[in-house]
Order: C-alpha cells, then sequence, then structure tokens
C-alpha cells in the first residue's frame, strides 16, 4: 500500500489545469489572483497633507512663533488646478488636501494659533513634517499582489486604491459531490431501521464553501450500478473535481471505482496506508479527476484536508506546503504500526508561546464528536516511518 507522500505526488502530477479569467476587482473576495496585480498610479496619487492645519515653505517657519497671512484653503476634494504657495504666506490644508506648488512642509493644527486671516506658528518642525509624497509608497505600474495570492478584504481596499479596477484570477473550480448509500438520509427526512442521516454532503459542502471554492451541486445516488454509472458519467462531463462519498470499499455494493474506470477513468491510486480514511480511491477521466472519499465522516474529513485541499491549492497556483505548521507532540501519543494517524486535536500556546497538542478522545473513523472542540488534523507518523515525533505536522481545520 502507498503513503501520504506517494499519494500527494501522485494527484499533484495529474491536476487538471484551471484557466485564468478577468473580473472585475470588487468581486474578487476570496479569488486567487492568477498574475501580479499592479498600480494603475502611484500611491499616494499626489504629494498631500498627512494632517488638518497649514501647509508652508519651511524656510518661513524656522523662527518661531511666527505668524503668516493665509493666502489659500485646499480642502481633501476635487481642485481646478494645483494652488501655488506665495512666499511669506500659509495655506489652510486638511488631511488628505493636494499640497500646494512651493510648500514643502505642513505644521498640524494643534501647534498653531488662528486669529481672522492669518496664522501663529508656535512650534518649529523639520522640513517635509506631515506630508504624504506621490509614489512614496508605490511607484506606478508597481506590483500590490503576487500571483498566487488570495483576494483578502483587506488586499480589495489596496486594489481599488491602487486604481485596479480589474484581476486576473484563477477561474474557479467546478466541483460536483455524489453522497452514495442507500443508508445515507438527507436534510432530516424520517429515519427508517438502518438509515443514518447525512453527514458527508453537509461536511463536504460547508468545508468548500470556506475555502472559497462551493460545490456546483451536490446529489444523492442510489447503491445501484446504474444510478452510479448515471450519476459519475454526468459529474465528470460537467466538473474539474468530482468528490463522491462512500462505495469504495470491498462491499457488494461499492461500486465507484469499478464504474469510474467502466467509464474510462485512469486510476491514481486506491488505498493509501493511513487511518482514517484507508480506501480512498483517485481517478483522471478526461480533464475531471475524481476523489473517491471514503464514507466513514472522520475518513471524509481527513481526506478532503490532506487530499482534496492539497489538489485545490496547486489547481489554483498556490503552495500546498504553506498549510503545514508544526507543534509540540503530546507526551503519550498513539501511534499505527504501519499507517499514518491522522489525529484530531487541540493545538494551543502555552505560557512561553510555543504551540502544543492536545490529544481529544472519540478518534474512530465513524465518531464526529471531538470536532466540536478540534482545531487541528495532526499528522502522526507511523511506527515504521523514521520521522521525529517530538514535534508534529499539522493543519488548521479553520483555515
Ligand atoms: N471488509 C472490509 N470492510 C471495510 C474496509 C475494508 O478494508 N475491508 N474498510 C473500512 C474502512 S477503513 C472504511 S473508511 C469504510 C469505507 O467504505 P465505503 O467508502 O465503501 O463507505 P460505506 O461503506 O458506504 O460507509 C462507511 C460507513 O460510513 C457511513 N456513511 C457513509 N456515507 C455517509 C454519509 N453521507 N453520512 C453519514 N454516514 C455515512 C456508512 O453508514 C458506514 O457506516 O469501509 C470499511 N469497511
Ligand atoms: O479508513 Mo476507515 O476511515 O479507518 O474507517
Amino acid at each position: 500500500m502507498i503513503g501520504v507522500d506517494e499519494a500527494l505526488s501522485r494527484i499533484a502530477g495529474a491536476l487538471p489545469e484551471l484557466p485564468a479569467e478577468t473580473i472585475a476587482t470588487r468581486d474578487a473576495l476570496g479569488r486567487v489572483l492568477a498574475a501580479k496585480a499592479r498600480t494603475a498610479h502611484p500611491l499616494p496619487l499626489f504629494d498631500q497633507s498627512a494632517v488638518d492645519g497649514y501647509a508652508v515653505r519651511h524656510a518661513d517657519v524656522q523662527r518661531v512663533p511666527v505668524t503668516l497671512p493665509l493666502s489659500t484653503t485646499v480642502a481633501a476634494s476635487a481642485q481646478a488646478a494645483r494652488a501655488r504657495l506665495a512666499p511669506g504666506t500659509a495655506a489652510r490644508i486638511f488631511t488628505g488636501g493636494l499640497l500646494p506648488l512651493d510648500a514643502d512642509t505642513v505644521v498640524r493644527q494643534e501647534l498653531t494659533r488662528r486669529k481672522a486671516d492669518a496664522v501663529t506658528i508656535l512650534k518649529a518642525v523639520a522640513p517635509g513634517t506631515d506630508l504624504r509624497r506621490q509614489g512614496e509608497e508605490l511607484a506606478k505600474g508597481s506590483v500590490v499582489a503576487a500571483a498566487g495570492a488570495r483576494v483578502t478584504p483587506g488586499l480589495l481596499a489596496a486594489l481599488a486604491l491602487a486604481g485596479a479596477h480589474q484581476v486576473q484570477v484563477r477561474r474557479q473550480p467546478r466541483i460536483a459531490v455524489l453522497i452514495s448509500g442507500d443508508e445515507v438520509v438527507p436534510h432530516g427526512a424520517p429515519l427508517k431501521l438502518g438509515q443514518v442521516p447525512d453527514a458527508n454532503g453537509p461536511l463536504i459542502g460547508a468545508q468548500l464553501a470556506q475555502w472559497g471554492v462551493p460545490p456546483s451541486s451536490i446529489d444523492y445516488v442510489a447503491d445501484r450500478e446504474d444510478a452510479v454509472r448515471t450519476a459519475l458519467a454526468s459529474a465528470f462531463e460537467r466538473a474539474d473535481l468530482v468528490l463522491s462519498s462512500g462505495g469504495v470499499s470491498v462491499g457488494d455494493f461499492d461500486f465507484i471505482p469499478s464504474v469510474a474506470e467502466k467509464l474510462g477513468a485512469e486510476r491514481l491510486l486506491w488505498k493509501v496506508a493511513q487511518k482514517p480514511g484507508m480506501p480512498l480511491y483517485v481517478a483522471r477521466r478526461g480533464a475531471s479527476l475524481l476523489f473517491g472519499l471514503p464514507g466513514n465522516p472522520a475518513s471524509v474529513l481527513v481526506n478532503l484536508q490532506v487530499y482534496v485541499r492539497d489538489a485545490l491549492e496547486r489547481m489554483l497556483g498556490r503552495d500546498p506546503r504553506a498549510r503545514w505548521r508544526h507543534a509540540i507532540a503530546p507526551a503519550r501519543l498513539h501511534r499505527e504500526q504501519e499507517k499514518t494517524f491522522w489525529l484530531r486535536a487541540i493545538v494551543s500556546a502555552d505560557a512561553q508561546g510555543q504551540l502544543r497538542l492536545e490529544t481529544l478522545s472519540g478518534q474512530a473513523s465513524h465518531m464526529l464528536g471531538n470536532l466540536a472542540r478540534a482545531n487541528a488534523l495532526v499528522r502522526v507518523p507511523g511506527m515504521n516511518e523514521a520521522e521525529r515525533v517530538d514535534t508534529l505536522r499539522w493543519l488548521s481545520l479553520y483555515d
């Protein structure tokens, strides 16, 4: 059976490409840049005051106190032309106001006394005080964000300020979700004996939404070969990623791998030395990739976090390694003989600010109760792996 890293590398080698598209920046929240985003103009846009006060020539305010007549007022608003400051005068100016030509310093209001049409400067300030110079943050055409950056509210604001009204982003992946299993009942419908409420549909739908790539469809499929065939064939036609839950083990009703391959899918892997999530099946069919997620809900969680997210990050042009963090292992640690164990845990900082892992009970594949408290999925190497286990790699369940 292959290990976790081999599985990740097989998947990485078979990923469909997502083309770039140009969209309005205001619609880009959560999207991933496909190219560098640049400023359309310098930042700040023009020389301006950083405070409410008086624009002066520094030569006129070297000896204080000094009283200067007010020659003009500059509001922070559109100006017909840029004023010029006459020698020996001051201009009333407000925060963000266009600096008059020949002014080289602003004296903030608190350092002055105003009398009708004149202002007395009470304290000396250095030349250039309280100015924002054109282009001092970024010259026109410079890079605001690199390809692969996810558009956060902060980046959205930076792009707006930079006049970047459009951005190139990766097309959103089209993701089709198939929930299989005759015992699985969607959406709070009444349960018959032997049936269970669907947990995987909500899990996959919500997880993808949290990652900014909500699924285009979630369909329920009966445990019949013809039903699986129809559902898979349709999903392959419309989706970059097909995520199925259930039907990948060795039971008589586990049709996903055999039907996928009858439809022409090429197997990348089936079964990974890990717990939970061992019977993971991944295949490529044309331009789509199928993740056959084993039906136990904790197995779905693990395979989404570890493999599906890795694939999504790569397809969007991001480095999936950036998701992995390190923390100090608990004193007592369960390890499998020959499998990676995916431990649901709490990561928190101790008094010294070091991250420590705390194990939770209820780790079996069918149990989800500890997800009310877990914030981390921890990679615990098997006893057969030559890795150190004093610190462990983990993924945040909140990202
Ligand atoms: N003889 C063997 N049996 C099993 C093996 C094996 O190697 N040999 N592997 C076990 C492991 S490990 C897993 S994981 C499961 C995976 O099996 P399937 O992908 O075929 O999943 P199902 O059998 O359909 O379901 C497993 C389990 O999960 C429940 N389930 C399924 N879907 C949902 C859902 N949407 N919401 C909530 N619960 C769901 C289902 O009722 C089963 O209890 O196979 C083991 N067996
Ligand atoms: O691989 Mo399974 O998820 O352990 O029950």
